[in-house]
């Protein structure tokens, strides 16, 4: 088989650091363009990157030199984008006018309408919006995008008690530094510390929750008619987001109920590189899960859930760089492929 290329937008950061680690042994795409800044431009990747992950970076991957981000000198199929959202907001658009598909892990364009908001197991049938994006915008590209890191973890345990009449959701994060970028938050300010805010956060999960769930009618997206109610907090762990969430249901399952659901949850999406064995993994241990022992569990890629309770209260917790990022862009894109619209 030929492989995809693979570019990787904002490669040397957090989240870009997390692509290449996906990309550089992938069986169907191979990384063919790094891009960041200018800071970086024209560097070696090994130079420009300040490699931070406790794997060793790809060799494969050292002495390719970083582009600039324009379409013009990354040369893909398809890019991956972690740049900053404010800068997505216009390059991503950019690529996607000038061909490429753009899997994007950036919240710039997510509650677009005609932008397909896509975690594989839960609505890959917004993937229809494609077209309709094509042919509105007069793209030969596309994006597609992937959900907010928290929004992910929740919404891949709020699929399975959608046959309950889910109605209402609380939720408490406690979301972890890696989450804020490399240089997102000082180590004096997390230290010994939580944090009870992270910018545009609670309104994310608010928000593109319902539209996860939503149905898919034909032309649009309707959200489902749900109501989240989302608390925010950044918590001195280095990866992986822990979530108190108390889910309100019309047929009052009990805990076991729930439980079962959650274990039955096993949609197959054929066989994919990056699909978990089990996208949940149902902890029964009185004080599991937790981001130090749990967040590698399915590669980074399975959510973890536990301590199921009356009310109906339970934790979910998952890798938000990997699940709740990276892994995520590269899931969607793969399944793309597998579709043919790739
Ligand atoms: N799904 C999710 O919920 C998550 C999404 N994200 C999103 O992913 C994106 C990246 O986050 P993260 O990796 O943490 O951020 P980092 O700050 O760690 O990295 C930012 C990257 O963007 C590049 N960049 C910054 N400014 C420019 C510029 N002016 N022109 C070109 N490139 C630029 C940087 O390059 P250089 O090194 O040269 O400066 C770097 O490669 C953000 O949009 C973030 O919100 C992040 C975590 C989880
Ligand atoms: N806000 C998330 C990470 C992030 O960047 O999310 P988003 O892609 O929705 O901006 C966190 O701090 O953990």
């Amino acid at each position: 088989m030929v492989a995809i290329k693979a570019g990787i937008l904002g490669a040397t950061g957090a989240v870009g650091q997390r692509f290449v680690e996906a990309l550089a042994n992938h069986p169907w795409f191979e990384i063919t363009a790094l891009a960041a800044s200018e800071r970086s431009a024209g560097k070696t990747y090994k130079e420009a990157a300040g490699w931070r992950l406790d794997t060793a970076m790809p060799e494969s991957v050292e002495n390719i030199e970083v582009v600039p981000v324009d379409p013009k000198t990354v040369d893909a199929d398809v890019v991956f984008s972690a740049l900053p959202a404010d800068l997505a907001l216009t390059v991503e658009p950019e690529f996607a006018k000038a061909g490429f598909a753009v899997a994007s892990n950036a919240s710039s364009h997510r509650m677009e309408k005609d932008i397909p908001l896509v975690i594989p197991e839960i609505n890959s049938e917004h993937l229809e919006l494609l077209e309709i994006q094509q042919d509105t915008r007069g793209w030969d590209g596309y994006i597609i995008t992937n959900p907010n890191c928290s929004t992910i973890v929740m919404a891949l345990t709020l699929k399975p008690l959608m046959q309950f009449g889910l109605e209402t959701i609380q939720v408490a994060t406690m979301q972890a530094i890696s989450g804020a970028g490399f240089s997102g938050v000082a180590a004096m300010a997390i230290y010994d510390n939580v944090i009870p805010y992270i910018g545009s956060e609670e309104k994310k999960m608010e928000t593109e929750t319902l539209k996860l769930l939503g149905e898919f009618n034909g032309s649009e997206i309707v959200p489902a008619d749900i109501s989240v109610s989302a608390s925010c907090h950044r918590v001195p762990v280095v990866d992986g987001h822990t979530e108190a969430i108390w889910a309100g249901m019309r047929d009052k399952p009990t805990p076991e109920e729930v439980r079962e659901a959650f274990l039955r949850f096993d949609p197959k999406l054929g066989e994919l590189p990056s699909e978990p064995e089990r996208a949940l993994i149902v902890r029964d241990e009185i004080d599991r899960p937790q981001p130090r022992l749990d967040r590698n569990m399915g590669k980074g890629m399975s959510v973890s859930v536990g301590r199921i309770r009356e009310g109906i209260r339970y934790i979910a917790m998952g890798h938000n760089t990997v699940r709740g990022a990276a892994g995520a862009s590269v899931l969607n894109a793969e399944l793309l492929h597998s579709m043919g619209k790739l």
